[in-house]
């Protein structure tokens, strides 16, 4: 396919590059594709590619594939389905509720304003339940990840393992910096303690309602947002009893403001920001 239509979109400026199948036909290879536009000097660049699979039943509005900026296709993708209700909105496809269905789960998105002519808005996801994976309900500890080419001590990294869908390492009581969210970062997201790799958030307590928080997202590195890394964060907050159930918590990340809100009932709302940049024509192979 020598001519792909395409929507570039982002949440908080976690940015994919999006394939519409209600109006083309969808890459046959969508891994091999990811790789070539999501590159920022030869691609589109952005953090992967989403494809919006139009869905035979009721059961869902819209199926989303992502494929992160490697290749590797990822379960959930909060940001991705954020963009996607979007879209499906400003094409008139919902009325209110989006359903969308991921590799993991099916969530519902509420966009406002929904109108046709809207290349923003506000998109809150019902993410679902979250699965806490660390076997004493809060913290496990890294004590062995060495860096290559440095011979101090491998530092104590206590992070709590959180599922939304797709696997979360939530650390605090470490600096924000470029050493641990890109270097540590990366040797977490594929220590063996991870048997499929994780997501990594550090995060930096500004108030119980205030968390700040860089993101190493598995398979495309640092980000400017993650939607599921926010909720994930927000619920490992509560467990450590830093920040409160039943409330909004205000997750600031580099790219921008995220609201989540782990509801007395189980869910997780997640609440911000999606935009349409631009959309465009792919002519760069391998679809
Ligand atoms: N940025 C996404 C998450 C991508 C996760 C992906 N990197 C994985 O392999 O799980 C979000 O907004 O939730």
């Amino acid at each position: 396919m020598h001519n792909l239509p395409f929507i570039k979109m982002h949440g908080c400026g976690n940015d994919y590059v999006f394939v519409d199948g209600f109006e083309t036909d969808l890459p046959r290879h969508p891994a091999k594709l990811a790789i070539k536009v999501a590159n920022r000097n030869f691609g589109v660049g952005s953090d992967g590619l989403i494809l919006l699979v139009p869905v035979a039943d009721d059961t869902a509005d819209v199926e989303m594939r992502m494929f992160n900026a490697d290749g590797s296709e990822g379960d959930m993708c909060g940001n991705g389905v954020r963009c996607v209700a979007l879209w499906m909105a400003r094409q008139r496809r919902i009325s209110e509720l989006c359903r969308v269905r991921t590799k993991s789960r099916l969530v519902t998105a509420t966009v406002s304003p929904l109108s046709a002519d809207s290349n923003s808005g506000t998109v809150s996801v019902d993410m679902g339940a979250p699965v806490i994976e660390s076997a004493d309900g809060t913290t496990e500890c890294l004590t062995d990840i060495s860096l290559p080419g440095q011979s101090e001590s491998p530092p104590q990294i206590e992070f709590t393992r959180v599922s939304m869908g797709n696997p979360h390492a939530v650390i605090f009581n470490q600096e924000l910096s470029d050493r641990n969210v890109k270097l540590l970062g990366a040797a977490i997201e594929r220590h063996s303690t991870f048997p499929n790799g994780t997501n990594v958030e550090w995060v930096n307590i500004v108030s119980p309602t205030e968390l700040q928080v860089r993101v190493w997202e598995r398979g495309s590195g640092e980000t400017l947002a993650c939607g599921s890394g926010a909720c994930a964060v927000g619920v490992a907050a509560v467990l450590r009893g830093v920040c409160r159930r039943g409330e909004p918590i205000g997750i600031s990340l580099p790219g921008g403001r995220l609201e989540i809100c782990w509801k007395p009932e189980g869910h997780v709302l997640l609440t911000g920001p999606a935009t349409v940049s631009f959309v465009g024509t792919w002519h760069g192979g391998v679809a």
